[in-house]
C-alpha cells in the first residue's frame, strides 16, 4: 500500500522501516530537516539493533523514502500514520501540540481520501478530536477515516518487538478502515485485537500503567526485604513462577524512567481527574517511583557522613540498557544530588554520553570505560545494567578504586560474587556485603 509515516522518532522510524520491509511504499515525513538529511543517506539518528540494515536495504530497493515536505510526503498516500511525540505538559496531562500541528498539515496538504492511523500515545477521546481537527481544516472535499493503533515496542529492542510483539491493537468505528489495517498488520503474524477507538486508546495507557505499577510494587517489596533480612532476587523468582503473576518486570531497582512510563502514568491520572475519578493506586505508583529514584543517594548518605569531595564513579547513564536515551533517566537526578552534596562525579555509559553531556554539561567528567571511571574512585554507583557493566568482574573493582565500595542500583551481581570479591556491596532489596560477610 501507499503509506506515509509522520514523525521519525523511535516509533515512527521503526514503523516506517518495518512497513517498507513488508513491501509497502513508505514515505516518512519529519519537520526536523537535519534528521531527514541524515536518514536520506541511510544513517539512523537512533541506535536500535537491526534498524540500520533494514533502513539501508529499503532505501536502496526504493520502498522507503524521506521528506520534510508534507505535499510530497502525502501525495497519493492511502494510509497515514501519526507518530509524533506526546510529551508531558506542566499539569501532567499529555501535550497534544505536535499532534494538532500534524492534523493541520494533513488537512492542508492531503489531496485524496485516506485512513489516518494514530500510533502516538494519546488520551482517550483524542482520535475523535483528530478526525474533527483534520475535517475542520480540510482544503478539499475528501474523506478521512480514523484508526487508533497504539504502539507497544520497547526502546532497545524496537525492531524485534515490531516483528515479535504479543499483540497488535487496532480500534476504529469504521469497519472498512479496520479491515484495511488488519490486512496491513496480518504480515507481522502477531495476534490482532480489533476494538473501538476509545478502548484501543485505553489499552495503551492501562498497559503502561500496569507495568509501572508492577515495578513500583516489586521496588516496595525490595525495600521491605532489606529491612527484614530477605533477598528480593529470591522473592521475585519465587513470585514469578506463579503464572498468574509472571516473572517479567519483577526486577527491583532505582525506579522506572524513560520517555513513556513517567509521562503515561501521569497522563492517566490527569484523564481520571477530567472524568472526576480518583485513582489512588496509580497516584501512589507515581509517588513510590519518585521515592525509589532517591534511594541510592539515601543509602550513600547513610553510609558516609559527607559526600563532599568524594570521588564517585557513575556506571550507566541511559534509562535502561541498549539505548542512548536519557529521558527521565534516574541517573540525571542521582548525579544532580551527588553534585549538590559536593561529590566529584566521573561517569561512564557505552552509548548515552553524548545525550547526557547536553543535560549535565561540564559539571561531570566522562570516562571511556568502566575501569577508567572507577580508577581512584571512593565510591562506584551502578545505575544502568549494561552487559558491559554486568560483565566487568566485581573482583576487579579493588584493583582500580581507592577502596572498593559499590552501590548497585540494578542488582548486577549475586551476593556470592560480592562476598568473594572483597568489595563492600550495597544493592536493592538485599543484605549488605562487607568484609566478605553478608549482613542480614
Ligand atoms: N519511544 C518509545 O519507546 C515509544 C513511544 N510511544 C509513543 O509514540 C509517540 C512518539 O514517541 P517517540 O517516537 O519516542 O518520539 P520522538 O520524540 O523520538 O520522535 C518524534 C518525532 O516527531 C517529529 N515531529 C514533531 N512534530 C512534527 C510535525 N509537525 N511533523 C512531522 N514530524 C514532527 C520530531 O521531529 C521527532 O523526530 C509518543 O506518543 C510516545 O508516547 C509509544 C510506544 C513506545
Ligand atoms: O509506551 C512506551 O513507550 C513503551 O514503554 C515501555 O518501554 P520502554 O520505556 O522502552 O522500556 P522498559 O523496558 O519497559 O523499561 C522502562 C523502565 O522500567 C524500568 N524497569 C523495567 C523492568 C523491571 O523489571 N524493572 C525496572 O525498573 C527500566 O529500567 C526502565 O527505566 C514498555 O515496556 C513498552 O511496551 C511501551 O511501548
Amino acid at each position: 500500500m501507499e503509506i506515509s509515516v509522520i514523525g521519525t522518532g523511535y516509533v515512527g522510524l521503526v514503523t516506517g522501516v518495518c512497513l517498507a520491509d513488508l513491501g509497502h511504499q513508505v514515505m516518512c515525513i519529519d519537520i526536523d530537516k537535519e534528521k531527514i538529511g541524515t536518514l536520506k543517506q541511510g544513517i539512523s539518528p537512533i541506535y536500535e539493533e537491526g534498524l540500520s540494515d533494514l533502513l539501508k536495504k529499503n532505501i536502496s530497493n526504493k520502498n522507503l523514502s524521506f521528506t520534510s515536505d508534507y505535499k510530497e510526503g502525502l501525495r497519493g498516500k492511502e494510509v497515514i500514520y501519526i507518530a509524533v511525540g506526546t510529551p508531558q505538559a506542566m499539569d501532567g496531562s499529555a501535550d497534544l501540540t505536535y499532534v494538532e500541528k500534524v492534523c493541520k498539515s494533513i488537512a492542508r496538504y492531503l489531496e485524496n481520501d485516506a485512513i489516518v492511523v494514530t500510533k502516538s500515545t494519546v488520551p482517550v477521546g483524542t482520535n475523535e478530536w483528530i478526525k474533527q481537527t483534520i475535517e475542520g481544516n480540510l482544503q478539499k472535499d475528501i474523506e478521512i477515516k480514523i484508526v487508533s493503533n497504539p504502539e507497544f515496542l520497547r526502546q532497545g529492542s524496537a525492531v524485534y518487538d515490531t516483528y515479535h510483539g504479543d499483540r497488535i491493537v487496532i480500534g476504529s468505528e469504521d469497519a472498512e478502515a479496520l479491515n484495511i489495517l488488519e490486512s496491513i498488520n496480518a504480515d507481522f503474524s502477531i495476534p490482532i485485537v480489533k476494538t473501538d477507538l476509545r478502548s484501543a486508546e485505553m489499552i495503551k495507557y492501562a498497559s503502561n500503567a500496569f507495568l509501572a505499577a508492577k515495578i513500583s510494587f516489586i521496588n516496595e517489596m525490595a525495600n521491605l526485604s532489606e529491612r527484614i533480612g530477605a533477598n528480593i532476587d529470591h522473592v521475585a523468582a519465587g513470585m514469578g513462577m506463579d503464572k498468574r503473576i509472571g516473572n517479567a518486570f519483577l526486577n527491583a531497582g532505582i525506579g522506572y524512567g524513560g520517555s513513556c512510563f513517567p509521562k503515561d502514568t501521569r497522563a492517566v491520572i490527569s484523564i481520571a481527574k477530567e472524568a472526576d475519578y480518583e485513582m489512588p493506586i496509580l497516584e501512589n505508583v507515581v509517588d513510590s517511583n519518585e521515592r525509589q529514584r532517591g534511594i541510592i543517594v539515601d543509602k550513600m548518605m547513610s553510609r558516609f557522613e559527607r559526600l563532599k569531595n568524594k570521588k564517585v564513579a557513575i556506571l550507566g547513564l541511559a534509562f535502561k540498557p541498549e539505548t542512548d536515551d536519557i529521558r527521565e533517566a534516574p541517573s540525571i537526578s542521582v548525579t544532580e544530588k551527588l553534585l549538590e552534596a559536593g561529590a566529584e562525579v566521573c561517569a561512564y555509559d557505552p552509548a548515552a554520553r553524548r545525550n547526557a553531556e547536553k543535560v549535565l554539561s561540564n559539571k561531570v567528567a566522562y570516562a571511556d570505560s568502566v575501569s577508567e571511571a572507577i580508577t581512584e574512585a571512593d565510591i562506584a554507583v551502578i545505575l544502568t545494567e549494561w552487559k558491559e557493566i554486568k560483565k566487568f568482574p566485581i573482583e576487579d573493582y579493588k584493583k582500580y578504586m581507592k577502596s572498593p565500595i559499590i552501590f548497585d542500583g540494578r542488582n548486577c551481581f549475586t551476593l556470592e560474587e560480592a562476598k568473594d570479591s572483597g568489595a563492600e556491596y550495597h544493592s536493592i532489596g538485599r543484605p549488605v556485603v562487607r568484609d566478605s560477610v553478608v549482613y542480614k
